[in-house]
């Protein structure tokens, strides 16, 4: 069999506009078919070569319809490649295979948002590969008919998800409910395939887009009722394309070819989530099929570089299962690796390509399927007996193992216990494949007509123009307005389905109550109204108390995922207003607003860069909330906004973090944002087990809510700066020390002082007070940092220490620890030798600080207090008189205040040395004076000026009486 490499194109998008506001760089070059990447720390460039590379990023125009296009008159406008090149390179030849009868695969690989869906489906105008495809293949099949070929053509579409390891139906409206989803089956020759999946028969370009959408909106629902990011599901959309006909021996053929499109989940999760050192990082928020797949790449390409030995890792996921066949077996392949332009992605950018150039080494093999059709029967016919015979006892059964796999005994017990089943589920999968076969297309075409919801669709197409509905809003905008509901009634009930009473309309998440909220038709008057108190129920971005009206364009949120936009045709209709588009952002943007957010667009870069992480995160919190909530988890969490010096650093940026609370024992502890969406993606699947009556609760070491209060917290930081020591002056100072909030939490004493290089400490006797910190330069300087005690630490802390690190060291150095007190005496004392002072060194200590961080561990839970988190939580805001528990630190705490305030205690230092200065000279003018001097000698002048003890300066006044140069 030929083999073949798999087809690498690497594709890169223009700036979005989260880049664009972080002013991002362009760190993207293409050349031909190689693409160069630059680091944007030291600029060192990395190339790879890749069968096509896409330049996509600019030298483009948009047409009046949308369409984008290359504009010549730009100076990247020749190399730009648009959706009809990319297909023309790509597509075009998946057509040619389906028409020779080889299978094909085409993955789109990438972050999100890094233009995968852009290239494999399009938006609107600008189709992508498949529409494209598709059409062209019905072009094709009309085209050979109207010439007279007798051909039969039939085409059949199927639309899976995998999300979290399980495989959902996107064309069955229950595939989603199904406990466990689809089952993976393994077909002797074919290889893997999902049991039950529908695989519907379609006729026209205009078949599958329905079908299309309908899986676009079966996803919706999905994602929404599971409150699940889309871009953590592959998607895999089957086409099977099959032309019947008699072959030159006059025997009914089939030659038939399957084309898998894979649009795979975000590749940033398998790795970035490892980064926030939690020890859930190996839970289910990885997606395993993701990284699996990268172990099934390298390991074929280890492969391919001659290292036959390598087991390939196919069935450790259910997606390398099901692409087994793309990746090593009857397949052409091409992968399209999808990236950003920008610097900030830098790290995903080179991962990608890396993955890429690795994927290119992959070689497949791929046949064509044609076989006289009597054939096909009569093997499937074989197959059965075979089957029926091992079932019935009387053949042995033989595991299904690949060459290069090699499994201990436990698991061959393990798959011959599973085998039987099997055999089970392909008796009746070749049965109803011979029935299928034995079909004529227009059967099956009527047969799914019948299944098949697009005449409801049409229907519902039509009425939104004329029925007041809300669609709903989705933060991924392909499955934005895929939910209808039709507000014909005059009460519509809206609630989880556990209420006693009828319930019109059914939504599921957290935080959706049984009687959650009812929507009342009175004439051409809607209003909204909460079923039952503390519902969350927000109506554009405000709490919904009492009843409101409802008006066109109006957003709605139940619960903390159920996003929704009101549409009311008539009042629209009548009105002048043109009304703006909501997007999911406009949603998010107006509830932080009205919980006390400034969100407006007059900000600087850095203002802009918060603002976004406030919006990305204020709905996880809520939604983490009533999860919480839910599950009864007792945890509660809140936004916090900390500057770098209030985390107890001294550079980066203002971020936001996560306060998580134990409500029952008021412990405590401070989330970086990686970690707290890391664990949501757990809570949103403990939550999932929990709507479908699974067993939900996870062991404490899986626990996403579960947090050990023994372990080191972080109390509080003080920034201790150096400016004295630049003059060679001692600072004895206590100094505010403040916690994330901004709150201050206790006092400091520090001392810094220079020293001798045994570490003594220099007197007012030895003084050695420079005027200038340049004159320290190249002279060996030493110096005592200590850190004395802490004063009125809160009590609920224990084993507090503090830790530094001083000017370019690497690591922390940690004072003792001491236990059961809020005042710690630590005496901690460290000489710091610099044999020759460098430049360096002389800004640090100008212009930087050292942060010293108090630690310490929280005490034991006193007496529990049993207490609802439902109740909690809402006792919580309300004292808070807020939704959201922001903080304010940023105007509480003031990091410039410490820093003005040692550099005045420095200053008057320096004043009282000047003016000793001063007082000298003076008193060496009187001398000359009395003793009718008329000159003193340059010599004596300068060592009086410079003298560094008052003694010193005594001793060269009392020698101006023996000076010459009398009268
Ligand atoms: N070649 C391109 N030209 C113009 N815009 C693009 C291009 N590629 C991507 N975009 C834009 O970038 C955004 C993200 O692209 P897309 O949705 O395709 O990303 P994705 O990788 O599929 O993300 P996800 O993993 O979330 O599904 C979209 O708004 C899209 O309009």
């Amino acid at each position: 069999m030929p083999e073949e490499n798999v087809k690498v194109a690497v594709r890169v998008r223009p700036f979005n506009s989260r880049e664009k506001t972080r002013n991002a760089a362009l760190i993207i070059d293409m050349n031909g078919q190689s693409t160069a990447i630059r680091n944007p720390t030291n600029g060192e460039e990395k190339k790879f070569n890749f069968d096509y590379s896409y330049w996509s990023h600019d030298g483009f125009k948009e047409q009046p319809d949308g369409a984008i296009v290359p504009d010549t008159s730009q100076p990247n406008g020749k190399k730009f490649a648009d959706q009809k090149k990319v297909y023309q390179d790509l597509g075009d030849g998946v057509l040619k295979n389906a028409w020779e009868g080889f299978n094909s695969t085409l993955f789109a690989y990438g972050q999100t948002g890094s233009g995968k869906s852009w290239s494999i489906v399009g938006y609107g105008i600008n189709k992508g590969v498949v529409p494209l495809f598709c059409e062209n293949i019905f072009k094709g099949i009309d085209e050979k008919k109207k010439s007279g070929d007798k051909t039969e053509f039939e085409v059949t579409f199927s639309m899976l998800e995998i999300y979290n390891e399980q495989v959902r139906d996107l064309l069955d409206p229950n595939g989603g409910n199904k406990r466990g989803g689809l089952r993976i089956r393994q077909h002797p020759k074919s290889g893997f395939y999902v049991e039950d999946l529908l695989v519907v028969p379609v006729q026209s370009y205009k078949d599958i887009e329905l079908k299309m959408d309908e899986g676009t909106r079966n996803r919706t629902v999905a994602a929404t009722n599971m409150n699940a990011t889309s871009s953590r599901a592959h998607t895999i959309v089957g086409i099977t394309f099959v032309q019947k006909f008699r072959n030159a021996a006059g025997e009914d053929t089939t030659k038939s070819a399957l084309i898998n499109l894979v649009d795979l989940a975000g590749s940033e999760r398998a790795e970035s989530t490892g980064a926030t050192g939690d020890r859930l990082k190996e839970g289910a928020a990885i997606n395993q099929s993701l990284s699996c797949l990268g172990n099934c790449i390298a390991a074929l390409a280890d492969k391919s570089s001659g290292k036959l030995s390598v087991k390939v890792p196919f069935r450790d996921s259910v997606l390398t299962k099901l692409l087994k066949n793309a990746l090593g077996g009857n397949s052409k392949t091409i992968m399209i690796a999808a990236i950003s332009p920008a610097d900030i992605n830098y790290e995903e950018s080179l991962s990608t390509l890396r993955y890429a150039d690795r994927a290119k080494q992959i070689k497949t093999s791929a046949t064509v399927n044609e076989d006289p059709t009597d054939k096909l029967i009569r093997e499937l016919q074989e197959e059965n007996e075979k089957l029926k015979a091992m079932l019935g006892g009387n053949m042995k059964m033989e595991v299904m193992k690949d060459d290069d796999e090699d499994l201990s005994e436990e698991e061959i017990a393990k798959l011959k216990a599973e085998m039987e089943e099997e055999y089970k589920s392909r008796l009746s999968n070749n049965e109803k494949e011979m029935e299928e076969m034995k079909k004529s297309f227009e059967e099956k075409l009527k047969e799914a007509q019948l299944l098949s919801g697009d005449n409801v669709q049409a229907q519902i197409n039509a009425k939104k123009k004329t029925t007041a509905h809300m669609y709903n809003l989705n933060t991924d905008p392909l499955l934005t307005g895929h939910i209808i509901n039709f507000f014909d009634t005059p009460a519509e009930k809206i609630g989880n389905g556990k209420d006693e009473g009828e319930t019109e309309l059914i939504l599921t998440g957290p935080g959706i109550a049984p009687k959650h909220a009812i929507v009342r038709m009175e004439g051409d008057k809607f209003t909204l109204e909460p079923g039952e108190p503390n519902v969350r129920l927000m109506h554009n971005g405000k709490a919904v108390v009492d009843k409101v009206e409802l008006h066109h364009n109006d957003r709605v949120l139940f619960g903390t995922t159920q996003y929704f936009v009101f549409v009311h045709p008539k009042e629209r209709d009548a009105s002048k207003k043109t009304y703006p588009e909501v997007t999911f952002e406009m949603a998010q943007e107006e509830i932080a607003k009205h919980s006390g957010f400034d969100i407006s667009s007059n900000k600087s870069q850095e203002e802009a860069l918060l603002q976004e992480d406030v919006l990305d995160l204020m709905p996880a919190i809520d939604n983490a909330n009533s999860i919480s909530e839910d599950l009864d988890k007792k945890m509660k969490f809140e936004l916090m906004i900390v500057s770098p010096e209030a985390r107890g650093e001294l550079t980066g940026r203002t971020e936001v973090m996560i306060r998580v609370i134990n409500l029952e024992t008021k412990h405590e502890w401070v989330w970086p944002r990686e970690k707290f969406l890391n664990r949501k993606f757990v809570m949103q699947e403990m939550y999932q087990n929990y709507l479908d009556g699974e067993t939900w609760d996870l062991p404490k070491e899986k626990d996403p809510f579960d947090e050990d209060y023994s372990a080191d917290f972080h109390i509080g930081s003080v920034k201790v700066w150096m400016q004295s020591l630049a003059y060679m002056i001692e600072s004895k100072v206590q100094l505010d020390i403040t916690d994330f909030r901004g709150a201050k939490v206790g006092l400091l004493n520090v001392e810094v002082s220079p020293c001798d290089a045994k570490g003594k400490e220099y007197t007012e006797k030895d003084d050695v007070y420079v005027e200038d910190p340049k004159l320290l330069l190249d002279k060996p300087v030493h110096f005592l940092f200590k850190i004395v005690s802490a004063r009125g630490l809160p009590t609920n802390f224990t084993d507090v220490y503090a830790k530094y690190v001083f000017y370019k060291e690497e690591k922390f150095t940690t004072t003792e620890i001491v236990k059961n007190t809020s005042n710690p005496d630590w005496n901690h004392k460290r000489v710091l030798s610099f044999p020759k002072a460098e430049d360096d060194l002389l800004n640090f200590l100008k212009e930087s600080a050292v942060m010293v961080q108090i630690w310490g561990k929280q005490k034991p839970p006193k007496e529990k207090k049993s207490v609802n988190t439902k109740m909690a939580i809402l006792a919580d805001a309300k004292a808070k008189g807020g939704v959201a528990a922001a903080n304010d630190n940023l105007k509480r705490f003031d990091a410039e205040k410490v820093k003005y305030m040692m550099e005045v205690s420095m200053l008057r230092k320096r004043q009282e040395k000047m003016e000793a200065k001063l007082r000298h000279i003076r008193q060496m003018l009187e001398a000359a004076t009395e003793h009718k001097k008329k000159k003193i000698s340059t010599d004596l002048i300068s060592k009086i000026y410079t003298a560094g003890t008052e003694d010193q300066a005594q001793k060269c006044i009392s020698l101006i009486p023996k000076e010459k140069g009398k009268h």
